[in-house]
């Protein structure tokens, strides 16, 4: 393998480190940061994620009041809850883990989050500041991929970045980010004509389609940098990204793996939100 390992587990490890002392020195202010975490339902998978959120959020020294409904909760009741936690002064943040059953409109929910509290940055609110390059919540896993970006030295002025898969939680948000770094960005997904081709053109592939080793190894530029957002499970029970990673990594300069990538800093980059959500308390 020519390229170097960008390992996203040692970095958000370094920036837990960083938030812990943080987190002390707020406490000596008096401001203890908090998180809510809504669970609907018991979706296995989700339970997982939101026990990952509630360790890291002790971890660092993050107060977290876990909110676990039934699966039957109605909308109405969530609202009702989101409505208590917006005035809830210990609260800095709240997350409203995602995807919710299909009786409630996530759209509504997400909107009714303050977005002073939105540290999962998918209020309108603070995807309309991302587009107008204002100051505001950025969403947890494109922040984490910039935040690798930067790590790496990887200085985006002028560089052409591909990034494939155009989702409101990922592909959409990191493309905005990108540019704001005057990167040239082509946003690709399912339509896109000649993949391979773009692909083949970028300097930095942001790889967020969720579809397992899409993205072939010598599709890469030699030398590209490659960020793999996918989070695949096989019928084997292998966990693989959307990057087909050995062929990939013979060529890129740089790479993410899967898991250890992308994935730890999502749940870094919530844990910032939310403490500075609390720098910035009324
Ligand atoms: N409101 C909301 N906000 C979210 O941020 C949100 C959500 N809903 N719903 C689900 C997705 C998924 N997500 C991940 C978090 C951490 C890892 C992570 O740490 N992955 C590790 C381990 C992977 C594993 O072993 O399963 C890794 O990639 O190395 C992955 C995925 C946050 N999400």
């Amino acid at each position: 393998m020519a390229a170097t390992l960008i390992d996203g587990k040692a970095l958000a490890a370094r920036l837990r480190q960083q938030l812990t002392t943080e987190v002390e020195e707020l406490r000596q202010r008096g401001v203890v940061p908090g998180l809510a975490v809504v669970l609907v339902g018991d979706d296995p998978a989700s339970r997982v994620y939101v026990s990952m959120k509630e360790k890291a959020c002790a971890q660092v020294g993050i107060f977290s009041a876990e909110h676990r409904l039934p699966a039957e909760t109605s909308q109405q009741q969530l609202l009702e809850l989101i409505g208590q936690l917006n005035q809830d002064r210990r609260i800095d943040g709240i997350l409203v883990q995602l995807p919710l059953p299909g009786h409630i409109d996530e759209n509504a929910i997400i909107a009714a989050i303050d977005p002073a509290k939105d540290v999962d940055g998918f209020h309108p609110v603070s995807v309309g500041r991302l587009a107008i390059g204002q100051p505001g919540f950025r969403s947890c896993t494109p922040f984490g991929v910039m935040k690798m970006l930067e790590d790496i030295g990887c200085d985006l002025n002028g560089k052409e970045v591909v990034v494939v898969g155009r989702s409101n939680i990922v592909g959409k948000p990191v493309a905005l980010m990108c540019l704001a770094q005057n990167a040239t960005v082509t946003l690709c997904h399912s339509r896109t004509r000649d993949l391979a081709a773009h692909v083949g053109r970028a300097d930095v592939v942001i790889a967020a389609v969720g579809r397992p080793e899409m993205i072939q190894g010598d599709w890469i530029k030699p030398g590209a940098v490659v960020i793999d957002v996918g989070i695949n499970r096989l019928a084997d029970g292998r966990l693989v990204g959307d990057v087909a990673f050995e062929a990939a990594a013979a060529r890129a300069s740089a790479i993410t793996p899967v898991p250890g990538g992308v994935g730890p800093m999502t749940i870094t980059m919530l844990l910032y939100n939310t403490v500075e959500s609390a720098r910035q308390r009324p």
